[in-house]
């Protein structure tokens, strides 16, 4: 069975003065995507667990939180208990990304590890089999609207690799930049669930853009 391409809009680019109507804009969506920044790990400031809840209590979609914020292990497990289908802590924030892995599954959501573009996947590899997605991003965290950074699709290779060869169970996930113009290589590197933001917001229809990126990503798996 080919894989089914997935998208998880990105809410940092919706308008925040309209989350309730944003978030209906998307129903289409696999995941809807949550980028809470802290003005700490990355320099800008988003939105917290508040916000989260009230757009958890409205959204058609399961919400797929990217915690980009110092110390994960004290918020993560809250995202979970909020209701998050997936919460995604960085590496290079984790003082303990097994301990916080086990405390966001236990709290009933997948655990994710993101890893920035010049993070080495083979530095994290041990700790892989304890989550359940991997988000590579594809440009460096903190805004939304940037250029893809093609050489992240080597560390997408290889974890599909992983994971079709059975060693690991993870959802492969590309974050930053995917758009009609890069989602295809994307695809055709093995990632499952692409995040979009700019892509899916910025269209007129987004519910149609986000058909339109899944054909594409789609046709590309097929080859
Ligand atoms: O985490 C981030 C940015 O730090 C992303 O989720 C962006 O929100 C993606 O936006 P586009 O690059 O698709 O516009
Ligand atoms: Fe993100």
């Amino acid at each position: 069975m080919p894989r089914e391409p997935k998208i998880a809009p990105s809410l940092l680019s919706a308008d925040f003065a309209r989350l309730a109507d944003e978030t209906a804009r998307v129903a289409s969506a696999d995941w809807l995507h949550f980028d809470v920044m802290d003005a700490h790990f990355v320099p800008n400031l988003t939105f917290g667990l508040p916000v989260m809840k009230a757009v958890q209590a409205v959204s058609p979609v399961p919400l797929d939180c990217h915690l980009m914020i110092e110390d994960p292990e004290r918020w993560a497990p809250e995202y979970a208990e909020a209701g998050a289908r997936n919460v995604t802590v960085h590496a290079e924030a984790c003082t303990d990304p097994r301990g916080v892995a086990r405390d966001i599954r236990a709290a009933g959501a997948l655990a994710g590890l993101a890893l920035k573009p010049g993070t080495p996947l083979e530095d994290h590899l041990d700790v892989l089999v304890d989550f359940d997605t991997l988000l590579v991003m594809s440009v460096e965290p903190g805004f939304g609207g940037q250029s893809f950074i093609s050489d992240v699709l080597t560390k997408v290779r290889t974890a599909r690799r992983l994971v079709d060869a059975g060693d690991l169970t993870l959802i492969v996930e590309i974050d930053g930049g995917i758009n009609a113009d890069t989602i295809e290589q994307a695809a055709e590197a093995g990632v499952d669930m692409f995040v979009a933001g700019s892509a899916v917001y910025g269209a007129d229809d987004p519910d149609k853009a986000i058909a339109a990126l899944r054909e594409q990503a789609a046709a590309a798996i097929r080859g």
